[in-house]
């Protein structure tokens, strides 16, 4: 479990959280949502360990080590060894190949000979997420939405016990959407990981997060299952948008949101609404 206590963090003027509380399971799909700005990025940032905190704790209890099983993120090099961490930037912008970049996820473990097992490893990676005829493209001529695939699997390389993903899908096309966010559910369940990620399509959200945290003005004003806590009154208190939530066939909440200053019209029928043209090519 990555605990979560009295976390304050202000960068320049801004604090972006404020007392902010809240504990993750492992096994378990954590989705932050929130409006643009309100301090997502920065608390991944500071889990993982790049931005300080001014006070708080923040610490993990490894369920599958008995020994030295609480790690707290003051111990940094062993904090950091828990992590795969998949950041919002996704250029490539250097002269690698997509397997080279994958297999950075292993950094510590690279020496001036390559293990086979690792290169075994990366191309099973790349392989699951459907992406192994890019291993020897340079990744400086790939496209963004398949950069962004090629950073998800450099982060599952890592082997991480805590996984933390900064809007993974905001690149990718409906089919790699599901693709990488279906992976990352059966992993995280499969093998007991931590995952947290930032989303901001909501009915993605709906759909995967077995958690939903919803951050506001430096604090998580709403936390739970999607079920329970999607609703029109949340959607227009954090995003000032109306929306309509149904369930959908699946029985998963189901967002739409309506334009603003929409109203609707009546459809009056016309005569030639009933019969449409038609023209008939001999
Ligand atoms: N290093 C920094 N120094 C000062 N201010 C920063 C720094 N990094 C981010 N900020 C500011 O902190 C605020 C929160 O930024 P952050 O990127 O965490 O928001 P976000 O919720 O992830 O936004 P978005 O949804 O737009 O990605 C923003 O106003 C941003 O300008």
């Amino acid at each position: 479990m990555l605990k979560v206590n009295k976390l304050n963090v202000t960068l320049d003027t801004l604090t972006l959280a404020k007392d902010m509380s809240f504990s993750l399971d492992p096994g378990k799909v954590h989705v932050i949502i929130g409006p643009n700005g309100t301090g997502k990025s920065t608390l991944l940032k500071t889990l993982f360990g790049d931005i300080q905190p001014i006070s708080g704790e923040i610490s993990f209890l490894d369920p599958l080590n008995n020994n030295h099983n609480l790690i707290k993120r003051k111990q940094i090099s062993r904090w950091r060894e828990q992590f795969g961490y998949m950041p919002q930037d996704i250029r490539l912008d250097i002269e690698l190949s997509a397997l080279e970049v994958v297999l950075l996820g292993q950094l510590d473990s690279l020496g001036l000979r390559l293990d086979d097992s690792l290169i075994k490893q990366a191309l099973t990676a790349l392989e699951k997420i459907g992406l192994l005829h890019l291993a020897n493209r340079p990744v400086n001529k790939l496209s963004g939405g398949q950069c962004q695939m090629i950073l998800f699997a450099q982060a599952l390389m890592r082997n991480p016990k805590i996984l933390m993903l900064d809007e993974p899908v905001s690149a990718l096309d409906l089919h790699f959407q599901h693709v990488l966010l279906d992976h990352l559910d059966t992993q995280t369940k499969q093998q007991g990981w931590v995952t947290l990620m930032v989303l901001h399509d909501l009915n993605l959200a709906a759909q995967y997060a077995d958690n939903l945290l919803v951050l506001k003005n430096g604090h998580v004003v709403a936390s739970g299952h999607p079920s329970d806590i999607l609703t029109p009154a949340l959607v227009k208190e954090v995003y000032d948008v109306n929306a309509e939530v149904t369930k959908d066939s699946y029985g998963i909440p189901f967002i739409r949101t309506i334009r603003p200053g929409f109203t609707p019209q009546k459809l009056i029928l016309q005569p030639q609404h009933l019969q449409p043209k038609r023209t008939v090519c001999l």
